[in-house]
């Protein structure tokens, strides 16, 4: 299987090395050359499975023979294992035809540990196979953050670097990353908002010289290896819910348009979904674009849905390649004019294949509390305030022909504060975290300057 960019200017890579490259060369993300297909048969045999034999079934159809069967086997059984529930992506009926993917059974809580205890071990098995080193950088709101520095911690391989916004995150999500003290692990709160830290974290892929210095390898969504264990869940889903004999509908609470975006490839791979929904907080570029087809940032507004909190969507890029009939030179202009002028308008053939796949709704502070004030209160059942966005849309859709899988992307204990304002509920963090307020904390606290991040990593990278 090879892999395309978006932008059509960097070479065609494999598995491996476009997991390596992260951002491709050219400053495009990188895609299936075409999509694998599953058949009708293929699909209804999923049924029963465990959540590690279809990993490995949909996964190796993008990892074609790079990865020895028994090695990428053993990888997904490991990744798999480190989750808290048997089935590892729980769903669980919220009210009639309307349910929700529990995501957050994972070391850290949130749905980035799904792909990210894959993409670690993927990464070291690569740079371990080729004798190599890499510096990882990755940009975050807190999630993605604290599910990478957990899935790679204490590796040989790597060191991270990850840019949170400085007081920007829940102290929970903070704290899940400025307690780990390994020594390959390096906190940066970055004096700016999560669109600053991913505009750095884009400025040092698109800095040659300092990408090929340190070995520059990212874990954000723009890596298609997070997106690639992201569509596992949705084949799961829908087949524990009668999939493909029947089709379902999922609405994912939406920021950079990673885990929606793997939810359209499942689709594009011959899985029935319905419906696919965007649901975002007040930071609602994606609902705006749907609706008027032209793609403006704004300023970011904090919500209590703060890993949401997000303008320039990076995934989107992805989608705007499909819709555009994967014709890079319009990507390509359509990306030179939001860096230009923070804007841009969608060709109107892109705008109906997109207004095809995708429905969008946007609930706003109060709807998001209320939402976990009357979910707790009716079905004794605790939303986090970035799954009580998805419910709230999904619930404002009213029910459709097909049952409704709103994806339950953090555990309400990750945003203590506002779960328990909307619900008087004090959501309790699991055993494992209980002392997390006690564990001493390590983070540096850098000026928004792209020469001062770099500078930070550049000398402290083993990679170097
Ligand atoms: C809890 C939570 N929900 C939803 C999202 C949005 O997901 P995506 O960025 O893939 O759209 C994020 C961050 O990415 C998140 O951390
Ligand atoms: N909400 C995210 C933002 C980064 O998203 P990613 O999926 O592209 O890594 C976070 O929690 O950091």
């Amino acid at each position: 299987m090879q892999f395309v960019s978006t932008r059509g200017q960097a070479p065609a890579l494999g598995f491996s090395d476009a997991v390596l490259a992260g951002l491709a060369a050219d400053g495009g993300l990188y895609v299936p050359a075409s999509w694998p297909q599953l058949s009708h048969d293929d699909i209804a045999a999923f049924a029963g499975k465990p959540y590690a034999d279809v990993a490995y079934d949909i996964i190796s159809r993008f990892t074609g023979d790079e990865i020895p069967a028994g090695k990428l086997r053993a990888i997904i059984d490991a990744a798999y294992a480190s989750f808290r529930h048997p089935s590892v992506t729980p769903l669980v009926e919220l009210e009639t035809n309307h349910f929700v993917l529990e995501l957050f059974h994972g070391p850290t809580l949130a749905f980035k540990d799904v792909a990210m205890q894959f993409l670690s071990r993927t990464m070291d098995y690569i740079l371990t196979e080729r004798g190599l080193r890499a510096t990882i950088v990755g940009a975050t709101s807190g999630d993605t953050g604290s599910a990478a520095i957990e899935a790679f911690r204490g590796r040989d391989t790597t060191d991270i670097f990850i840019l949170h916004p400085l007081g920007r995150t829940s102290e929970v999500q903070r704290r899940q990353m400025t307690t780990v003290l390994d020594a390959n692990v390096h906190n940066i709160a970055l004096e700016g908002t999560f669109d600053d830290c991913q505009d750095a974290v884009k400025a040092m892929f698109n800095h040659h010289a300092f990408r090929d210095s340190v070995r520059l390898s990212g874990v954000n969504s723009i890596n298609w290896g997070r997106i690639v264990a992201q569509i596992v869940y949705y084949f799961t889903a829908a087949v524990s819910l009668g999939a493909p004999h029947r089709a379902v509908s999922f609405t994912v609470p939406t920021g950079n348009f990673g885990d929606i975006f793997a939810g359209y490839c499942a689709k594009r791979m011959g899985l029935p979904i319905d419906r696919l929904v965007i649901a975002t907080n007040a930071n609602d570029i994606l609902r705006r674009t749907i609706d008027t087809g032209r793609y403006e940032v704004t300023g970011v507004a904090p919500t209590i849905s703060p890993s949401m909190d997000i303008q320039i969507s990076s995934n989107f890029e992805r989608l705007l390649f499909e819709s555009a009939g994967r014709d890079a030179e319009a990507v390509t202009r359509m990306m030179a004019a939001l860096k230009q002028s923070r804007g841009f308008d969608l060709p109107d053939a892109s705008i109906a294949a997109i207004r095809a796949e995708f429905a969008a709704g946007t609930s706003d502070e109060a709807a998001t509390a209320k939402t976990i004030a009357d979910t707790w209160a009716r079905s004794s059942y605790l939303l986090d305030p970035h799954t009580a966005v998805g419910v709230s849309v999904a619930r404002g859709l009213g029910s459709g022909p097909t049952p409704m899988i709103t994806l339950a992307t953090a555990h309400p204990a990750k945003f203590p504060a506002a779960v328990k304002a909307a619900s008087g509920v004090d959501p309790a963090l699991p055993a494992w975290l209980e002392d997390l307020y006690q564990r001493p904390e390590r983070v540096d606290i850098l000026s928004n300057d792209q020469k001062v991040v770099e500078d930070f990593i550049g000398t402290r990278s083993r990679a170097a």
